[in-house]
């Protein structure tokens, strides 16, 4: 489903949803490295941290400021008058000032009314507005919220200053179709800027995140590797590719060195990348099924949903269980052997003997071994 071209801006928020995850931690040096390659990529905004939580905190968040990158930043903060005191003079231009939208937490979290959270981001946003930070209201929980009560947060939040609203799927609870309904209404009651932050708590991160662009959100949270809180948020590479491939929309961000990134995010919070995980995982580009890979040297177009090239990457084709002599001419053809298609046949059983024994693919040596075995 193709649409009129559009520019989504990506805010990634490895920086801070992302260190949320549980155990872990980023050291300066990796706060560092990651904004400015996050930046090189042409990511457009990057959220860096939350200023009261302490002066390190604050002293980090200065540091990554001080780099002077091309991407706007932004600090995550509690509505509160003297979270938001904690933001300001770091070099940072934007918070997100958060506070919650569901009667849910508004009772039994924050223990208020939703009297008490107009009235606050009332005073809050223009404090904030005041001391020459631009605003986006954080509405946590939004998912869960009366939808005529984030209207009058939305109204109150501009009418106090605020630039953008952030929908936020703070349990990851929300499907495509939702998210799709409630950014509508969102869009239908407010000039701001509309942010969706999303998690993948049901496995639906990006398709929310695709959904709200798609319904008129105009700023998109997004984190490398879905990196973040519990299941963490929506994967920045399965975004940017998503949007661009789905709906032709632009983020101005180019992944060809995205493997860089990834690899930087993974080591930094001491994850390992799941093999299938989609664009970065270690076998998502490899084909072993002899129908598949016939079909893609005849054409990569045949079994290729995705460039590989978009995100860094090529297929690779293995040898296998489910292998046919088209792949078998290949893989000697790659080695500089010319093989036919009767001897191909032949080799395929002794291919299917070595990989249920070893339950790895047969390297160079294996295949010369093959060979003279004939
Ligand atoms: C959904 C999200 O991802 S929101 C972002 C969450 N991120 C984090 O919590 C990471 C960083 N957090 C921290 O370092 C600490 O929690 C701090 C510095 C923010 C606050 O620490 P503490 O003052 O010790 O409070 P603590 O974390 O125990 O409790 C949170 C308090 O904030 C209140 N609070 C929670 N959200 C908000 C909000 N949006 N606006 C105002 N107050 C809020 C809670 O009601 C609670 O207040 P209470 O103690 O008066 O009941
Ligand atoms: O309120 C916000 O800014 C969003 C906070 C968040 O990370 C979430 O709700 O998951």
């Amino acid at each position: 489903m193709k649409s009129n071209s559009r520019t989504i801006i990506i805010d990634d928020t490895t920086l801070r949803d992302g260190e949320q995850s549980a155990g872990v931690v980023f050291s300066l040096a990796e706060k560092l490295a990651i904004a400015g390659q996050l930046s090189v990529l042409g990511v457009p905004e990057l959220e860096i941290g939350i200023p009261a939580m302490g002066a390190q905190e604050r002293d980090e968040i200065k540091a990554i400021a001080a780099l002077k990158l091309p991407s706007n930043l932004l600090v995550w903060s509690r509505m509160r008058e003297e979270d938001l005191q904690h933001c300001l003079g770091l070099g940072v231009g934007t918070v997100d000032l958060s506070i919650s939208a569901s009667d849910q937490h508004i009772q039994h979290k924050l223990k208020q009314s939703r009297a008490w959270v107009l009235a606050t981001i009332e005073r809050c946003v223009k404090t904030a507005v005041d001391a020459g930070m631009q605003v986006c209201v954080g509405a946590e929980d939004a998912s869960r919220a009366d939808s005529d009560f984030l209207a009058l947060m939305a109204e109150a939040a501009q009418a106090a200053g605020a630039c953008r609203i952030r929908f936020a799927d703070t349990v990851g609870i929300m499907e495509p179709f939702g998210v799709f309904e409630a950014i509508r209404k969102l869009r239908a009651v407010t000039d701001m800027d509309i942010e969706m932050h999303a998690h993948d708590d049901l496995g639906l991160a990006t398709a929310n995140t695709l959904a709200a662009a798609f319904a008129g959100a105009t700023h998109v949270n997004t984190t490398v590797n879905g990196l973040g809180e519990r299941a963490g948020n929506a994967a920045l590479e399965e975004v940017v590719v998503g949007l661009k491939q789905l709906y032709g929309f632009e983020t101005g961000v180019d992944l060809r060195n995205f493997p860089v990134l990834s690899r930087q995010v993974a080591t930094a919070s001491g994850d390992t990348i799941g093999s299938r995980k989609s664009l970065i995982g270690r076998d998502v580009f490899s084909h072993e099924a002899g129908i598949h890979v016939d079909g893609l040297l005849k054409d990569p177009n045949n079994y290729q949903g995705v460039d590989p090239a978009l995100v860094g990457r090529s297929h690779q084709l293995v040898l296998g269980k489910h292998s046919g002599s088209q792949g078998v001419m290949h893989a000697y053809k790659q080695l500089g052997i010319q093989i036919n298609r009767w001897q191909a046949g032949r080799l395929l059983p002794l291919i299917r003997e070595f990989v249920s024994l070893h339950k790895r693919a047969p390297q160079s040596t294996d295949l010369n071994q093959f060979l003279h075995s004939l």
